[in-house]
């Protein structure tokens, strides 16, 4: 107990968090006002959504990719696309914004299912005694890419980590509060780790390593992860050596878990059993789980073996709500995402990225305005894209996304602002 709150005090994300240091922390970044410089709203360097006819619908995601889906994916680009989204998003950028649609709304019809499922079990917080709330702490370790982020996101139901197809994207601790019934689960998602410091030239990596290994003690439960398709493909000796480890001995204050990830990706499934053989002999961990952390596959076991792990003891986080903040933030998260998946290079680790404006309208909708502040003119380029498609398709992706996920109108706005004081945009005299 005493440890859990010690390893409190070290994450970022809270209940009912200020908003400054959640920003500060994820984006170096707070809300401003927008800067004078400022780029005209009908320029290519913006994105506002507003210039899309995006169709409202307030029917909750279908169950299964049935009809109803994909009629809203038709919509979209139907007849009633404006002229402008036309020109924007012809041929081949429109043939894979459309794919990109139909993944995303499969996605949020599938995940519906499971939520449903469940339903009847979320709590509102105010109806569990205190003598009668269970509680857990879970850690989540794995190799860089394992899918940490991914299974986080799943079980919490909201996005509290960027997640995206490059290596040490979680450069912090992110807890994620899963309340159900009586019983409340903190997830702690630990920043990529690897057993050697060797290949890893910055002081913050190894500082990040370190403090990963000296917390993985703490939890009550420890998740171990790895990509199996990896494994099977491209086995990597340091990921066998780190499942070696953590189920070479059990320890009495700690559960472990051993969470086969990726599963979706392997086509034949005997390979499948060959890694748990491989594995099954290492006493340390108390079960085995073979789990899509993306898709689903076998989360709902994991979920439901943490739940009986949990142990009477107050809740430590008061039920997630949906509060402003917290909607800034994930406003925030599903951008970035995005941007990391359309962005493949390294650009978005220098590009800086701001909320600006935040208002609910009075038809109930919601204006969200970001900013993105680039230092030179060839991250401007990539950012943007041909005729503004780049921003474009982020933001068309984010405000599908986020309106999906608060059940609302969103109305984004994304922009590209210059770097003031940066030499490449002063010497090239460029916007
Ligand atoms: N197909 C498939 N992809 C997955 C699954 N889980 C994660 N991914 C993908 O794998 C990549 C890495 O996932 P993350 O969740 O960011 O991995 P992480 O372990 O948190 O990565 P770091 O932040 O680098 O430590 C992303 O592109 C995910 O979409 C899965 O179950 N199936």
């Amino acid at each position: 107990m005493k440890a859990f709150k010690i390893l409190r005090k070290t994450t970022l994300l809270r209940h009912k968090p200020n908003p400054t240091t959640i920003f500060r922390a994820f984006f170096s970044a707070e809300p401003l006002t927008p800067e004078p410089d400022s780029q005209p709203s009908n320029s290519d360097s913006t994105f506002d959504s507003s210039h899309y006819e995006i169709p409202i619908s307030n029917d909750p995601p279908k169950p299964t990719w049935n009809e109803g889906v994909r009629n809203r994916v038709e919509g979209l680009f139907g007849d009633e696309v404006s002229s402008e989204a036309k020109r924007k998003f012809k041929d081949e950028e429109y043939e894979r914004k459309r794919k990109a649609l139909a993944k995303a709304l499969l996605e949020a019809a599938l995940n519906k299912e499971e939520e449903d499922d469940n339903d009847d079990e979320e709590t509102d917080g105010g109806v569990v005694k205190e003598e009668d709330q269970k509680s857990l702490s879970v850690g989540i370790i794995g190799a860089p890419n394992a899918g940490k982020s991914a299974l986080t996101n799943y079980m919490v139901g909201t996005k509290v980590a960027a997640v995206s197809r490059k290596t040490n994207t979680t450069t912090h601790e992110v807890v994620g509060v899963l309340t159900k019934g009586d019983t409340q689960i903190c997830f702690f998602d630990t920043p990529g780790l690897t057993l050697n410091y060797a290949g890893f030239p910055y002081r913050d990596v190894k500082a990040r390593v370190e403090s990963a290994w000296s917390s993985v003690n703490l939890y009550e439960v420890l998740i171990v992860i790895f990509d199996v398709h990896r494994h099977i493909t491209r086995p990597d000796s340091r990921v066998t050596r780190l499942i070696q480890r953590m189920g070479e001995r059990s320890i009495p204050t700690q559960k472990r878990v051993l969470c086969i990830n990726k599963i979706d990706l392997v086509e034949k499934k005997k390979d499948l059993l060959k890694v748990a053989e491989e594995f099954k002999d290492l006493p340390g961990f108390e079960r085995h789980f073979m789990i899509s952390g993306m898709k689903g596959a076998g989360v709902k076991d994991l979920t439901q073996y943490l739940m009986e792990q949990a142990v009477q003891r107050p809740w430590e986080e008061d039920p997630f709500t949906m509060t402003e903040e917290v909607m800034k933030m994930i406003s925030l998260e599903v951008v970035r995402e995005r941007l990391l998946d359309h962005v493949h290079q390294e650009i978005p680790y220098d590009i800086e990225h701001r909320l600006v404006d935040w208002k609910e309208l009075r038809d109930g909708s919601i204006r969200i305005e970001q900013h993105f502040v680039t230092n030179k003119l060839g991250q401007r380029k990539i950012l943007i894209g041909k005729n503004g498609s780049k921003i474009g398709r982020i933001g068309i992706e984010a405000n599908e996304e986020l309106r999906t996920i608060f059940k609302k109108q969103v109305h984004l706005i994304l922009q590209h602002i210059k770097c003031q004081r940066c030499v490449d945009y002063t010497d090239l005299g460029s916007p």
